[in-house]
């Protein structure tokens, strides 16, 4: 069966109930969208805040993916009903789906096989909104832009330097670069534009790191648009008191999403970055109501560890003071394979040769967990049913090798009850860790020149000789230094490779990182540096999953997976 197909087969529980009866959520602090979503209360949100009791943080990343991606998302929720099944009170935190991969070539977001929440049509469309209303709030600060230039530019405005494009939640190449202001006098002012996609939206990543909304409110006035002909002074969101008109469009989307899992566990499912144009991890208040709610809080962050993982730590957690006790690091028998050399239509053919070649990709992401983050590791292989016992045999003795345990896990086939193995070993590797806010092991610390964090980043995770960048981009990173330097790096690379060359596979060394660009993402509290050729508005493939999504005049939907 289909994932969508096992999805419409789920036997949902009202969600007010649901909540009720697992964490005693009051009704009145629910704001249901349906039967099956709502939304928590701010009010509700704060109230957990006094709590001292605190539960435990699991992050679950993964290696350098394939195309399709290695399960992340399905292993949390797997990981998280296989905790509740052995009498571990769990919430999962997940990001929400963006409309891009799923009309485009990687699909949905909401997990897979018997591990997915539910309503996963919902989930991966619509959901509650959010996605459009940051989008609208972020196009509302362009519209105030233009309109300003427009009416005589009193903040004296460079149009040559306004660094605020657009956005829309959908993979559209035509929108890359675009001229505004065309067709005369009456339309504004000629100039270059151009559309990312929402989920690259400073506005997601501070609805996803601000703690309340005063925070909210705050950091969408600190947003620099771009700056004046001085071409040093930053013009700011508040400047065009745009950011109170902004906040109110977000005033429900700054609220966590509740829904469940198959398997009727809680699921909070909220913002939703990419981790290889954007820091790529769920909001900061999802991940600290469910701390507050559960003993155990499983999360995850995008794509392999060199990058959601990586801002997790070095973003996520040491803006909001989190720590994980444990890190689930996910790899495929396919993806080491894949990291082997092995085209992606021979990857369901057994290849041990290409496995131990490709484990060097694996056994990176293990160092970087364990040694330069000094984190307790499992590595959890999410089970595919071509996968042969030689194959996991092997992954599990060189994981052995380097003092690692490894897990094979069937969740996807087995839902929770695959993946009880995991769920005991990730409890005795909670309960016998030491991790805190206050000992988290973070790469670089806040005063260290901007240069040298982009360097370490690059040379202590991704195995680069070095970073190198034009005169021009110096240039920009002194000027940031001066007044932006204590802020933490967020990295834009390709999630196929350490490398910025998406086809240098396994565990390349030796490389040089070029950062093209970096961007001072001031609301959001962090500064973009884009490694290689990286788009923040990506393409559609050559034949989009769109083409097989439909709708039977039931309202019954097709083809989403
Ligand atoms: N064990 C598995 N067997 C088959 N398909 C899987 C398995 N795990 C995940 N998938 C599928 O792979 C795709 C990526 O899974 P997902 O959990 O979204 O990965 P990630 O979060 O790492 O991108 C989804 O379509 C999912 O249904
Ligand atoms: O940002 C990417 O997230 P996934 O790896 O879950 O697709
Ligand atoms: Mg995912």
């Amino acid at each position: 069966m289909s994932d969508i197909e096992i999805a419409q087969r789920a036997k949902m529980k009202p969600i007010i109930g649901l909540a009720a009866e697992k964490f005693g959520i009051p009704a009145e602090h629910l704001d249901p969208y349906g039967h099956y979503k709502a939304k928590l209360s701010l009010e509700y949100v704060d109230s957990l805040s006094h709590q001292a009791q605190e539960g435990k943080l699991v992050l679950v990343t993964a290696i350098s993916p394939t195309p399709a991606g290695e399960g992340k998302t399905t292993t949390t929720v797997g990981l998280g009903d296989a905790l509740n099944r052995i009498g571990k009170k769990t919430i999962i935190c997940l990001r929400e789906p963006s409309l891009g991969p799923c009309f485009g070539m990687k699909g949905g977001a909401a997990g897979g096989g018997y591990s997915q929440v539910v309503p996963m049509e919902d989930i991966n469309l619509h959901f509650t909104g959010d996605f459009h209303a940051i989008a609208v709030a972020h196009n509302l600060l362009s519209a105030m832009i233009d309109n300003h230039i427009n009416h005589g530019n009193a903040l004296d405005i460079d149009p040559r330097r306004i660094k605020w494009k657009r956005v829309v939640d959908m993979n559209d190449r035509a929108l890359r670069e675009i001229t505004v202001g065309q067709g005369g006098p009456a339309n504004g002012y000629l100039r270059e534009d151009g559309f990312d996609i929402v989920v690259a939206s400073e506005v997601m990543a501070i609805l996803c790191l601000a703690t309340n909304r005063a925070d909210l409110k705050e950091r969408l006035g600190r947003i620099v648009i771009g700056y004046k002909t001085d071409k040093v002074t930053p013009v700011y969101a508040s400047d065009l008191k745009a950011h109170g008109a902004m906040a109110a469009l977000l005033k429900d989307a700054i609220k966590p999403n509740i829904v469940q899992t198959l398997e009727n566990n809680i699921a909070l499912v909220h913002g939703g970055p990419f981790a290889n144009i954007a820091h790529g991890c769920n909001s900061v208040t999802a991940t600290k109501t469910a701390l507050k709610l559960a003993d155990y809080t499983i999360t995850e962050a995008g794509f392999g560890a060199d990058l959601g993982a990586e801002k997790f730590l070095n973003i996520k957690c040491r803006s909001a003071k989190l720590a994980p006790s444990a890190v689930v690091l996910v790899a495929t028998v396919r993806a080491l394979k894949y990291h082997g050399g092995v085209d992606r239509i021979h990857l369901n053919q057994e290849n041990l040769e290409a496995v131990e070649k490709g484990f060097e990709n694996l056994e990176r992401h293990i160092t970087n967990v364990t040694k330069n983050y000094q984190l307790p590791c499992v590595v959890c292989i999410n089970h595919f049913t071509y996968d042969t016992d030689a194959e996991t045999d092997m992954i599990i003795e060189k994981c052995s090798d380097l003092g690692v345990k490894c897990i094979v896990s069937k969740h996807w086939a087995e839902g929770g009850a695959g993946a009880e193995a995991l769920a005991n070993e990730v409890v005795s590797m909670v309960e016998g860790s030491t991790i805190s806010p206050d000992n988290l092991n973070l790469l670089y610390p806040d005063n260290m020149p901007i240069w040298n964090k982009i360097e370490t980043i690059a040379t202590k995770l991704y195995g680069a000789s070095e970073i190198v960048a034009s005169d021009k981009v110096k240039g920009e990173i002194a000027e940031l230094q001066e007044k932006y330097g204590d802020l933490p790096i967020c990295m834009a690379k390709t999630q196929m490779s350490f490398s910025t060359n998406p086809s240098l596979k396994g565990a390349p060394t030796g490389h040089s990182v070029e950062i093209s660009s970096v961007k001072l993402e001031h609301g959001a509290g962090f500064i973009v540096a884009i490694a290689g050729n990286m788009m923040t508005m990506p393409g559609l493939p050559k034949t989009p999953t769109a083409e097989k999504i439909d709708i039977d005049d039931n309202g019954v939907i097709t083809g989403l997976f």
